[in-house]
């Protein structure tokens, strides 16, 4: 890998620089399976997280999935209850639930990130979080790197500017505007298929698909350039 040629990256959080993919990944499934049953609908799988919510916004992630099941269910608002029988209600059901497994067990980032950003920060390459999340500063913070991302924008900055979601690439592109770094020149660090989409999307210099479950062969598929399972991969000699 030839850092030379680039000046920014772009990281997505959960899943990249720290593992809370899991934690939203049990929420979701913990959530789903009992709504779905109550309906008497065809089962959640952990299929149905990389398919239709994993790196989405929230109440998109849950409308994608009640589609796929022929279900409908009126959007309601942001401030609905966690037993409302609305797209917003099941959102913030299964966020109720992510925050209290981050509370109980706290989050620590990938030792193979933070280790690329300590190699990265010493050539001066600048960097942003790019996340759907709504949730990620309070991660960032328990993960103890949140003085690392002078620029952070995730899913309460785009759902404030109305900057389209995951897979649009326009998250990421304000990231690059905003840290000043030409698009070509900046490179996306993404999980999920619906953020390597968006990252394919833009004119982004490099998008480097992390495999944490949802296969190399996907990622690529998705428009990934590089694949790699642990972001310490791309540490070059240099450091
Ligand atoms: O509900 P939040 O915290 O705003 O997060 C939205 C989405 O953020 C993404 O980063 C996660 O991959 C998804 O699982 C999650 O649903």
């Amino acid at each position: 890998m030839n850092w030379d040629v680039y000046e920014a990256c772009l990281f997505d959080l959960d899943g990249v620089l720290t593992p809370t993919a899991e934690v939203h990944m049990r929420a979701w499934a913990d959530m789903f399976s009992e709504f779905l049953n109550s309906r008497g609908a065809e089962p959640y799988t952990d299929a149905d997280y990389f398919d239709h919510l994993d790196g989405r916004p929230r109440y998109e992630g849950v409308a994608a999935l009640l589609q796929s099941r022929d279900l409908e269910l009126p959007q309601g608002d942001p401030s609905d209850p966690i037993d409302a029988e609305t797209v917003c209600g099941l959102g913030n059901r299964k966020d109720a639930a992510f925050n209290e497994v981050l509370q109980r067990e706290g989050i620590q980032p990938y030792p193979g990130s933070v280790q690329l950003l300590d190699a990265l920060a010493e050539r001066g390459i600048r960097f942003a979080v790019v996340s759907s999340s709504k949730n990620a500063r309070p991660v960032l913070e328990a993960a103890g790197i949140l003085d690392r991302f002078p620029v952070i924008v995730d899913g309460r900055v785009a759902a404030e500017e109305g900057i389209p979601g995951k897979p649009e690439p326009d998250t990421f592109t304000a990231a690059a505007e905003r840290l000043g770094v030409p698009g070509k020149k900046s490179v996306v660090f993404e999980d999920a298929l619906s953020g390597v989409r968006a990252g394919a999307a833009g004119d982004f210099g490099l998008v480097v698909g992390v495999d944490r479950g949802t296969g190399a062969d996907r990622l690529t598929e998705a428009g990934a350039d590089v694949v790699v399972t642990d972001l310490a991969e791309l540490i070059d000699e240099r450091g």
